[in-house]
């Protein structure tokens, strides 16, 4: 997908200014609701900003009302159709299907950058799971997040069952789940799932952006470290991730960004480091 052209996107809009990526769903007219295309496009841009820009964080954000309306209803009506056949390849395909659209939102945490996502309305069903796969959440005081798929007849299956029990306490993950019910901005941000509630949208972005830029002052080799780090922490044992700690540190630790840090500090200047690493020639993704 290294060929992507931003400007073609049909469901996404892409700028990227200072070191920071901003990808907005941008169907405001549709509810910014997941159409087939979106699942395509959301990972390529992801990849292709990690892998071609000089980008060192990303802000995603919606335009409109709502920042999106989950999975675009047109797509169950389709999927009934196109659900036919010999039950065994039937499920095959399905199993294939649903790991796809995890992959989707997968590349939001195996993106190297930050992800911070900005959000306004309604953030309903899948939705959920995509905002569950950022590093840091911040929405407005009329943001509301809805599991919807219980009240529609099937299990969330593309990331928040997984994901939101790391984020707020499992208590509250299953009564939202089982319940669907709507949960606030306010409650969203007492229980940890979101770090600020802004009165509007654009106090929300004027402050997310400033967020964006202070971790793209620092060196993305370390902010790297870091996202990679926290990761994998979440899914292993502490003993586990400060053996994986150590070794990484054995390799990524080096002088020319701390030497950096340290004069640019002593300067009073802003430090200048050298960007990740690109596609390995010959290597690039097709
Ligand atoms: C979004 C919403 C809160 C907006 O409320 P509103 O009061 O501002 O606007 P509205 O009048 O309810 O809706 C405006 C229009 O937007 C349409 N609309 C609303 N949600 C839509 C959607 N998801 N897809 C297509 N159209 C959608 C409405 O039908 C309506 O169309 P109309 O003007 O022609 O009557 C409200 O419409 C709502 O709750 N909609 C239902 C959303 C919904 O069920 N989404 C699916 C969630 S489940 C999901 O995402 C599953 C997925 O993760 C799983 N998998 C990956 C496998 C597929």
């Amino acid at each position: 997908m290294s060929d992507l052209d931003f400007s073609k996107l049909e469901t996404l809009s892409v700028s990227i200014d200072q070191h920071i990526a901003h990808i907005q769903l941008s169907r405001p007219e549709a509810l910014n609701s997941m159409i087939p295309i979106f699942w395509h496009e959301l990972p390529a841009t992801v990849r292709k900003i990690d892998e071609q820009s000089a980008a060192r964080v990303i802000v995603i954000s919606s335009q409109g009302k709502h920042f999106s309306a989950g999975m675009d209803l047109s797509v169950f009506t389709q999927m009934g159709q196109d659900f036919v056949g010999e039950p065994g390849r039937r499920a095959e395909r399905m199993r294939r299907m649903v790991l796809e659209l995890q992959d989707s939102f997968n590349a939001l945490e195996s993106v190297r950058m930050p992800v911070l996502v900005a959000m306004q309305g309604g953030v309903i069903g899948g939705a959920v799971d995509m905002v569950c796969a950022a590093d840091s959440r911040y929405c407005t005081q009329d943001t509301f997040f809805t599991i919807k798929e219980t009240e529609i007849g099937m299990t969330a299956d593309v990331g928040t069952l997984q994901r939101l029990p790391h984020l707020i306490p499992q208590g509250l993950v299953r009564e939202l789940a089982y319940t669907g019910r709507n949960m606030g901005a306010q409650e969203a941000k007492e229980s940890g799932l979101v770090n600020q509630v802004f009165a509007d949208q654009e106090s929300m972005l004027a402050e997310v952006m400033k967020i964006a830029a202070q971790i793209a002052g620092h060196s993305p080799l370390a902010v790297a470290g870091c996202k990679e780090m926290i990761n994998y922490t979440r899914d292993h044992t502490v003993a586990d991730a400060l053996n994986y700690m150590a070794t990484w540190q054995t390799g990524m630790f080096q002088m020319p960004d701390i030497q950096e840090a340290m004069g640019a500090a002593k300067e009073r200047r802003k430090p200048v480091y050298q960007e990740l690493h690109k596609n390995i020639s010959g290597m690039q993704r097709k």
